[in-house]
C-alpha cells in the first residue's frame, strides 16, 4: 500500500461493518467542512489538515495553508452547491405506481413511515388518479388514512383532477400535485388531454386548493425528450414551469420522464427554466434509464437547485413512459451529498434498511449501488477518495 492511500485505512475495510464503512466513506468526517473552504485557516499536520481535515499528497506537506491549493480548488467546483438539499422522496408514489406486482396496503403504509423516519422531510405518498388508469395506487384513500397523522414529513399525493383533490383532502392529504407535461404526446398518454387543457383542469384544483390553504407543487414532464416527439425544447419546459407557477403552484419539479438526459442537455433546460422560475422553486426529478440520473443531479446542484426528487431502491417509472426506470436512487444521493458536505439531515444507515425492506417486499435484489458497494466494499474502494 503506498503512504497516499494510508488516511483511508483500507487495511481495516474487510473487518469493517456497513455502518462504519458509511461513516468513514461518506460522512462528512473525511471532507472538508464547508464553512472552512477558503478560509485560509487550514493548517497542515502530517498528510492532513488539522482544520477542514483535507487529505495531502506527501509532496505537499511543506503547505502550511490550504486556501490557495485543495481547499481553494473544491470550492471552485463546489462553489453552486447549496448548503442544505430538501430531498423529496417519491418511491412509495413514482415507484409503486410502476410495479407488476401488487404491493399491499400495509406495506405501502410500513414503507412510508420508515421513510419519515429515516429525516426525509417529504415523503410523496400516494396518487389519487384513476384506478383505471394506474390499478397500482387504487388504494391511495386507504394509504392516505393511514398515514396521515405521521409527524415529522410533507406527505403530498398527486391529484389530476377536482375528483382527485376532493378525494385526497377527505382522506387527510395536506399537501397535493398536479402534473402536466413539456410534450403534447406524453400529455394525451397520461392525462387524456392536451397541455393547454390540462392547465385549464389544474387551475381549477389549484384555485380550490387556495381556498383550503392546500400548497400545490407542479410537475413538468419529458423536460429533455419525449418517447414519441423526441428532443424537447427548453423554451417549452420553460413555457410550462411557468404556467405552473403563476397559477399558484410554489414549486415546479422538472421531470426527466424517460432518464434519456445528460448534463450537456440537462444544463440548456435548466438555464431556460430557471428564467422563467426562480431557481429556488424549482426542483429536479431525474429517471436513471442511462445512468445519467446522479450526473445529472450533480449539475443541477452546481447549478443552485436546492430541491431534488429521488426514490428509495431507485423504485420507479411511469406507466406511460414504457422502458422508463427509476429515479435517482435516494440512498446513492445521500451518499453523495455526504461527500460533499451537503446537509439533509437523512439517516443513510436507516435509508438502506428501508431500501432493503421494500426491494424484499417486491421479490427482488436491491439494485441500488451504495448499498451494494458498503456491503461488499474491497480495496478497489479507496478509489472513492480521489
Ligand atoms: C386524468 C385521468 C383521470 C383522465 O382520465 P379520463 O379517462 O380521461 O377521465 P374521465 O374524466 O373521462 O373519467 C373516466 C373514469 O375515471 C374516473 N376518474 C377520473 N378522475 C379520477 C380520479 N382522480 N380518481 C379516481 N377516478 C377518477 C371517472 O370517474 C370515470 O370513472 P367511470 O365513470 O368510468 O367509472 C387519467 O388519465 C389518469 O388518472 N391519469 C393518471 C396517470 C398517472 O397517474 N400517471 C403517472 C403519474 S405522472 C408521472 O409519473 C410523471 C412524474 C410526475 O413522475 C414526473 C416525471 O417522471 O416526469
Amino acid at each position: 500500500m503506498s503512504s497516499s492511500e494510508e488516511p483511508l485505512g483500507l487495511d481495516k475495510l474487510p473487518s469493517m461493518s456497513i455502518i462504519d464503512r458509511i461513516q468513514r466513506f461518506s460522512s462528512g468526517a473525511s471532507q472538508p467542512k464547508m464553512d472552512d473552504i477558503g478560509m485560509g485557516s487550514c493548517r497542515i499536520d502530517g498528510n492532513s489538515c488539522n482544520n477542514c481535515d483535507s487529505w495531502r499528497l506527501p509532496e505537499q506537506k511543506s503547505r502550511s495553508n490550504c486556501e490557495e491549493d485543495w481547499c481553494t480548488v473544491r470550492n471552485k467546483f463546489l462553489a453552486g452547491i447549496p448548503k442544505y438539499v430538501k430531498i423529496v422522496e417519491v418511491g412509495p408514489r413514482d415507484g409503486l405506481q410502476n410495479e407488476k406486482n401488487t404491493v399491499s396496503t400495509s406495506v405501502k403504509v410500513e414503507l412510508i413511515r420508515r421513510l419519515v423516519s429515516c429525516g426525509l422531510p417529504v415523503v410523496e405518498a400516494t396518487s389519487f388518479v384513476s384506478p383505471k388508469w394506474v390499478p397500482q395506487l387504487s388504494d391511495a384513500k386507504h394509504v392516505m388514512k393511514a398515514v396521515r397523522e405521521l409527524k415529522g414529513a410533507r406527505l403530498p399525493v398527486l391529484t389530476p383532477n377536482m375528483k382527485g383533490f376532493e378525494a385526497a383532502i377527505v382522506a387527510g392529504a395536506k399537501e397535493v400535485s398536479v402534473f402536466a407535461s413539456a410534450s403534447e404526446s406524453f400529455s394525451k398518454s397520461n392525462v387524456n388531454c392536451t397541455i393547454k387543457e390540462s392547465f385549464e383542469c389544474y387551475r381549477v384544483v389549484t384555485d380550490a386548493a387556495k381556498k383550503l390553504s392546500i400548497p400545490v407543487r407542479g410537475y413538468v414532464s419529458c423536460v429533455i425528450g419525449c418517447p414519441v416527439e423526441g428532443p424537447i425544447s427548453p423554451s417549452r419546459v420553460a413555457y410550462v414551469a411557468k404556467e405552473l407557477y403563476e397559477m399558484g403552484c410554489f414549486e415546479i419539479s422538472l421531470g426527466d420522464t424517460t432518464g434519456v438526459g445528460t448534463p450537456g442537455t440537462v444544463i440548456p433546460m435548466l438555464e431556460a427554466a430557471m428564467s422563467a422560475v426562480p431557481a429556488d422553486k424549482l426542483a429536479v426529478h431525474f429517471h436513471d434509464t442511462y445512468g445519467q440520473s446522479l450526473p445529472n443531479v450533480l449539475i443541477s446542484l452546481q447549478m443552485g437547485i436546492s430541491t431534488v426528487d429521488s426514490s428509495v431502491a431507485g423504485l420507479g417509472g411511469c406507466p406511460y413512459a414504457k422502458g422508463a426506470t427509476g429515479n435517482v436512487t435516494t440512498e446513492d444521493f445521500v451518499y453523495m451529498l455526504n461527500g460533499l458536505g451537503v446537509k439533509m439531515n437523512v439517516d443513510l444507515t436507516k435509508l438502506m434498511l428501508t431500501g432493503d425492506f421494500i426491494s424484499k417486499q417486491l421479490g427482488r435484489p436491491s439494485n441500488l449501488k451504495t448499498a451494494v458497494a458498503l456491503s461488499r466494499a474491497t480495496a478497489d474502494a479507496s478509489k472513492i477518495r480521489g
